[in-house]
């Protein structure tokens, strides 16, 4: 099977950042925290598949600030290649559509939400790459 492209919005406003908490439904990662976001669909760019997942999962709008370097993480069940672009909100308040809920925290806070494995390799550096202190 190739890769499942995942593009994810690490959305900053007033220092915080937006996470959300998938459902408790049993499923891969579930209860996990994440950042919203999921997979890109066929034909779709990568800034595109980001603008709908995100008006998708919470009825937001943002502004693409900057992009990650991609990291590939092996599941069990597939390979995943994650795209984090980090944004601005740009319009509306965030809802929880298809999550349990949401929360702005700060960096010094991330380390008490449970991320997927494969966000391990750059959540440590995230700090490097926001536009302003987020502590
Ligand atoms: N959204 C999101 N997905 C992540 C993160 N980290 C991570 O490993 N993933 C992986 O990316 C996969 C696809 O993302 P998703 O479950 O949000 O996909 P989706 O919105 O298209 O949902 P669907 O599969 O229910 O239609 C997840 O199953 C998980 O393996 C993250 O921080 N945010
Ligand atoms: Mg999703």
């Amino acid at each position: 099977m190739p890769p499942v492209q995942v593009v994810i919005g690490i959305v900053v406003e007033r220092g915080r950042v937006l996470i959300t908490r998938r459902h408790d439904d049993g499923r891969h990662l579930a209860g996990f925290w994440e950042f919203p976001g999921g997979k890109v669909e066929p034909g779709e760019s990568l800034e595109d598949a980001l603008r709908r997942e995100l008006a998708e999962e919470l009825d937001i709008k943002v502004s693409v600030r900057s992009t990650l370097q991609a990291s590939t993480h092996d599941y069990p069940s597939a390979t995943v290649v994650l795209h984090p672009f980090i944004c601005d909100l740009s319009a509306g308040d965030p809802k929880p559509l298809a999550s349990q809920e949401f929360r702005w925290v700060t960096l010094t806070e991330l380390p008490d939400y449970q991320f997927p494995p494969a966000n391990a390799a750059w959540l440590k550096s995230l700090a490097d790459h926001l536009p302003q202190a987020t502590t």
